[in-house]
C-alpha cells in the first residue's frame, strides 16, 4: 500500500463550556454542535516511498517532527495538531489535506485534519491501534496545540454531537440530538481559536453550561440553534457581520447562529438563501470520521 485516505466531517460548535487541563486527553469541552457532510479529506503517504518508523524512540519522533510535508488545498502549510499526531504515532509521513470548508472559520478543520491523519496513518503503517485510541491521539494533539477542545470527539461521532462530559474517549461522555437537518453556511473569515481559549473563560463556561441544560431539556435541532444563539450573545462572542446575518435570517422566519469559533453564520434549511445570502449548503454527516475504503 503506498497511501491511505480518511475523511472527517467539518464540525460547527453551537455552544461550549471549556474545561482546559494540563493533561490533553482530559482537556475538553461540554457543549453541542453539528457534524457536516462537508469536511476534510486527508491522504497520508510515506516520504519518498520509504517508511521511517521511529516508534519507541520519542526523541527521534520529536526531532524529526513527525511530518515530512503538509499540503493544504494545493499549497504547503503548517498544522501543528497534524504534526503532533504523527509524532505521537511515531511515524514520518507526507500529508495532503483537502478541505470543503474554510480554515480557521469555525469548522474545526485542524481537528478534522488531525483525526483523519490518525485514521489514515494507522492504516498505511499498520499501527494496530483501535478507533478510540486514534481519537484519543487526535484529541490530545488538538488540545495540546490549543486549536480546539471538542471538535475531534464530535467529528468522530457524527450527527449532532453533544458533549456531556469533556475529554477524549475514556474520559468524555457523548450523546446526540436525533435530527438530520439541511444546513446552510456563509463565512466572513477567521477568528483565532487560540486567542479566545487563551482569554477569560469564566463567562464562556457559564453561558455554555446554561445552553447545555437548555438543550438537554428539549434536544432537537431548533433548540440547538436557539441555545447556540443565546450562548453567542451571553458569552460576548458574537461578531457584527454574523449578528447582522442572523437577524436577516430571523426576519424571514428562519433560524441561524454563529459557528464557534469563526466569523461564520450557519442556518437550518434554506434560512440564509431565503434571506438573500449566497450560501453553501450541506447535510449532517451521519456516521462521523471514516477511513476511505480501498477501491
Ligand atoms: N491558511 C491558513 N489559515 C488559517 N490557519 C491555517 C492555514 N494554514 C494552516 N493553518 C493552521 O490550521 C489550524 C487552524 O486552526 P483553528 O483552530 O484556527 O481553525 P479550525 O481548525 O478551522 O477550527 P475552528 O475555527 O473551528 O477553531 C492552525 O493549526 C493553523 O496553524
Ligand atoms: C473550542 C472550540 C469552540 C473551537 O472550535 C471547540 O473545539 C469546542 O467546541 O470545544
Amino acid at each position: 500500500m503506498d497511501e491511505a485516505t480518511a475523511f472527517a466531517p467539518g464540525h460547527v460548535t453551537a455552544f461550549f463550556a471549556p474545561y482546559p487541563d494540563d493533561d490533553p486527553v482530559r482537556a475538553g469541552s461540554r457543549g453541542a454542535g453539528l457534524a457536516l457532510s462537508d469536511g476534510v479529506e486527508v491522504t497520508v503517504r510515506p516520504p519518498d516511498g520509504d517508511v521511517t518508523d521511529v516508534a519507541g524512540d520519542p526523541a527521534a519522533a520529536a526531532t524529526e517532527g513527525g511530518l515530512a510535508a503538509l499540503d493544504l488545498d494545493g499549497s504547503p502549510a503548517e498544522m501543528d495538531p497534524v504534526n503532533r499526531v504523527l509524532a505521537e504515532l511515531g511515524i514520518v509521513a507526507d500529508v495532503e489535506v483537502t478541505s470543503d470548508v474554510p480554515v480557521g472559520a469555525g469548522f474545526g478543520v485542524s481537528g478534522a485534519a488531525a483525526l483523519a491523519t490518525a485514521l489514515a496513518a494507522n492504516e498505511l503503517f499498520a499501527l494496530g491501534r483501535s478507533e478510540n485510541d486514534l481519537v484519543r491521539v487526535a484529541h490530545a494533539a488538538e488540545a495540546a496545540a490549543g486549536t480546539g477542545l471538542g471538535d475531534v470527539v464530535g467529528q468522530f461521532r457524527g450527527g449532532l454531537p453533544v458533549r456531556l462530559e469533556p475529554g477524549a474517549p475514556g474520559h468524555g461522555r457523548m450523546d446526540g440530538v436525533p435530527a438530520r437537518p439541511r444546513v446552510e453556511y456563509v463565512s466572513f473569515g477567521e477568528l483565532s481559536t487560540e486567542r479566545v481559549l487563551g482569554g477569560e473563560l469564566d463567562p464562556v463556561q457559564e453561558a455554555g453550561e446554561t445552553a447545555l441544560r437548555r438543550l438537554m431539556r428539549a434536544p432537537d435541532e431548533h433548540e440547538l440553534l436557539a441555545a447556540g444563539r443565546e450562548f453567542a450573545s451571553e458569552a460576548g462572542l458574537l461578531v457584527p457581520e454574523v449578528a447582522e446575518a442572523v437577524e436577516a435570517v430571523e426576519a424571514e422566519g428562519g433560524q441561524a447562529s454563529m459557528a464557534m469559533l469563526g466569523r461564520t453564520v450557519y442556518a437550518l434549511g434554506s434560512g440564509l438563501s431565503d434571506a438573500g445570502y449566497d450560501a453553501d449548503a450541506c447535510a449532517i454527516h451521519p456516521t462521523g470520521a471514516t477511513l476511505r475504503a480501498v477501491e
